[in-house]
């Protein structure tokens, strides 16, 4: 599989996180894309990204050795009845999208398994567009790769290397195992942020006391509640069985959770919750194993002018040296935070105390 000529179909947050880490990689690689507004391609070709400055003709897109899907899944899925005649007969197409069935039985439909390699990188935001993508947000991630029953062992290598080159750990499953647990652990937990938000916007007086107060917990479990409408409509569709199931057997357990409380046996309500803590607290961060080599913090920083210049003089008095420092936004922190990466253990023990001494809040993976 050949990296020279790649092709992007919908460049937005995921799509030109990718596009960005790609090009990091390689700047000599060549980037076409498209996607649905011309101010993306300008965004992005003002960003040195892609090659194109106009949004592009499908047929554009007959020599490029790789092509991502990176629009809604609906969208994906209806690109690749055009790319079917487009395509050099070499082409591997890829998708990004959060439910792989539906994609996997039109690949098999339009006879396209061998150039399909389905894929989808378990990270994100509730945020969107080209201008919100970070060359960072794959690091340490779960990307996982959903074969076809064609695709060959070299082929699988070559992707799972590119995933590497990306930062992430490569997953390989079976599709319709990634659609039941992705149902499981991503489309029903926004389904309860949508609804507890719901609930709360018809609940609240008139002089939104409840809004108003809304604190860390609200915020935790509601975030992703600010998720794009348009894709969270097309996963729900594509992957309606799977949810359905789980949003009864979620309503089922909500119920029992609503007699123990109606029981009002004190035991009970202490095992539901020690045992659901446990589980919590055993959740590990993606990759923290892998990476050990990996000497980082992430730092919350006030939102004013100078912030990072403030911080990064306090390290570079202490004669603290920084091999890498950005900002990030990704699903571990509520907001935007600086990850600063040393060169060694021992600078980043230095960093920490320095910083803990000036009352910085450090988080560690
Ligand atoms: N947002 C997230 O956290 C994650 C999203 N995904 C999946 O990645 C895909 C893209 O999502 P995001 O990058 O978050 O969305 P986004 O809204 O940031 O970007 C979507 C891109 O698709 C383009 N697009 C929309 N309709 C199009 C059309 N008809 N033709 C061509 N381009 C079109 C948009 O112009 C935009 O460039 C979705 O399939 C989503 O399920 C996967 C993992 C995480
Ligand atoms: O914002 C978050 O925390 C997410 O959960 C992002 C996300 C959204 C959709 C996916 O398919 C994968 C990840």
């Amino acid at each position: 599989m050949h990296f020279d000529k790649v092709g992007f179909i919908g460049l937005g947050l995921i799509g030109g996180s990718i596009a960005r880490k790609m090009k990091e990689n390689n700047p000599k690689v060549s980037i076409i894309a498209t996607a649905g507004h011309q101010q993306t391609i300008e965004d992005a070709f003002g960003l040195g990204l892609i090659d194109n400055n106009e949004l592009l003709e499908l047929n554009s897109f007959k020599d490029c050795d790789v092509i991502f899907l990176c629009a809604p899944v609906n969208k994906n899925i209806e690109y690749l009845t055009q790319l079917k005649d487009i395509i050099k007969d070499d082409c591997i197409i890829t998708d990004v999208g959060s439910t792989k069935t539906q994609i996997h039985e039109k690949v098999i439909e339009l006879g396209l398994e061998r150039n399909f390699i389905g894929g989808h990188p378990m990270t994100g935001s509730e945020k969107t567009g080209i201008l919100n993508s970070d060359k960072q947000l794959l690091e340490n991630a779960y990307y996982i790769i959903t074969p076809t029953a064609a695709t060959t062992e070299e082929n699988q290598n070559d992707f799972k290397q590119f995933v590497l080159s990306l930062g992430s750990i490569a997953l390989i499953l079976d599709y319709r195992e990634h659609d039941h647990a992705t149902a499981a652990i991503s489309h029903l937990p926004h389904m309860i942020a949508y609804s507890l938000v719901n609930l709360i916007e018809h609940i609240d007086s008139e002089k939104e006391t409840m809004k108003t107060i809304a604190a860390g917990g609200f915020r935790d479990v509601t975030r992703i509640a600010a998720s794009s409408p348009v894709m969270w409509e097309n996963i729900c569709e594509s992957n309606k069985t799977q949810l359905l199931s789980l949003m009864d057997q979620y309503e089922a357990n909500f119920h029992k959770l609503r007699e123990i409380i109606a029981d009002g046996s004190s035991q009970k309500m202490i095992d539901y919750f020690q045992d659901s803590k446990n589980y919590r607290d055993s959740l590990t961060l993606p990759g923290a194993k892998i990476r050990k080599d990996f000497h980082e913090i992430f730092v919350d920083i006030a939102d004013e002018a100078g912030g990072i210049a403030v911080l990064a003089s306090l390290l570079a008095f202490n004669g603290i040296n920084i091999k890498n420092i950005g900002i990030i936004n990704n699903r571990e922190f509520e907001e935007g935070v600086l990850r600063i990466e040393f060169y060694d253990e021992d600078a980043l023990e230095s960093a920490i105390s320095v910083l803990k001494e000036r009352n910085y809040t450090i988080h560690r993976r």
